[in-house]
């Protein structure tokens, strides 16, 4: 017998298409088209202010996008939180959200939730179909756990871990839903630099596992060590994607950043001009209060 075997393709697991989101006057993400394909971490750049989150809470149905569709692997998805997670994607949030007073474990069992079949007719009888669903939870729970590296502490109350383990518990709850894109906000933010390392070590062991991993972040050097392609977003657009080194060396990012005068923006002359207005108001002022 002769077995053919094919290598994987890539295939696309999150398509978002023409995706903008208007609040009143306010355009926050316009016309913003994003791919993600197995087996990849994408980032997701911008100074503040520039749409990241907003483009996250359109993804996961947190927002109705005013114009746009957002796919999962070839299926469009209803605006709805429940149903997207449910569809197999997964978030973490800039501000931490867990539930302070429950254990480690029981943070974990909550983001099970979507994945166990058994009805409350079941649970509050807790028949047989129940407590079997319960104790597989539970074993997955643990794996999670010990994937985190949080399994020594999966008693302990979630509000008194080290921000670092908070930030990993979030991780390993998002995870519970079993996704096949793991979208993060921020997950290194208020991280010492040994967390932060320790976070990279984490998504690079997540995309290993065959989750694809969309990532905001400022912390740069971090996006670029991570990420296999990452995406820029300025003013609600998207300005640059590419692989890192080539967004890096752009200079419509690095004027995104710096605040560099770049194409389109005011030439030398006329910002010469604003500061000569600028000096001789200064000058006006000045003179103003020495008199009085
Ligand atoms: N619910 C909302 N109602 C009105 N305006 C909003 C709402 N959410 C976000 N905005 C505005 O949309 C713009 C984009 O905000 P968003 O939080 O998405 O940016 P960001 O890139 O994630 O920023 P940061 O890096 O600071 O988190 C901002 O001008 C913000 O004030």
């Amino acid at each position: 017998m002769t077995t053919t075997t094919t290598a994987p393709t890539s295939t696309t697991v999150l398509d978002a298409t023409g995706v903008t989101m208007r609040f009143g006057g306010l355009t926050a993400v316009r016309d913003v088209d994003l791919k993600v394909n197995t087996g990849e971490i994408v980032g997701l750049i911008g100074p503040n202010g520039a749409g990241k989150t907003t483009f996250f809470n359109c993804l996961t149905g947190l927002y109705v996008p005013t114009e746009g569709k957002v796919a999962y692997k070839g299926t469009v998805l209803p605006p709805k939180p429940h149903l997207v997670t449910q569809a197999g994607i997964a978030r973490t949030f800039q501000n931490i959200r867990l539930f302070a007073n429950m254990t480690v474990l029981e943070n974990v069992l909550v983001g099970r939730h979507t994945r166990t079949k058994e009805g409350l007719w079941s649970a509050l009888l807790r028949l047989p179909g129940f407590k079997r669903a319960e104790e597989a939870s539970r074993a997955r729970a643990m794996e999670l756990l010990e994937f985190t590296g949080l399994a020594a502490k999966a008693d302990h109350l979630a509000r008194n871990l080290p921000y670092g383990e908070q930030r990993k518990l979030e991780i390993a709850r998002a995870l519970a839903s079993e996704p096949g894109l793991l979208l993060l906000d921020e997950p290194t933010a208020g991280m010492n630099p040994q967390e932060t390392r320790a976070a990279e070590e984490l998504i690079f062991a997540i995309r290993d596992k065959g989750i694809a991993v969309l990532v905001i972040e400022h912390d740069i050097r971090f996006i670029m060590n991570l990420c296999d392609r990452v995406a820029v977003l300025v003013q609600g657009e998207k300005i640059v994607e590419g692989p890192a080194e080539v967004v890096q060396a752009d200079e419509r990012v690095i004027a995104a950043y710096l605040g560099e005068p770049f194409e389109g923006a005011p030439g030398k002359e006329e910002a010469a001009e604003v500061e000569a207005a600028e000096a001789e108001a200064d000058a006006q002022s000045t003179t103003e209060g020495d008199e009085k």
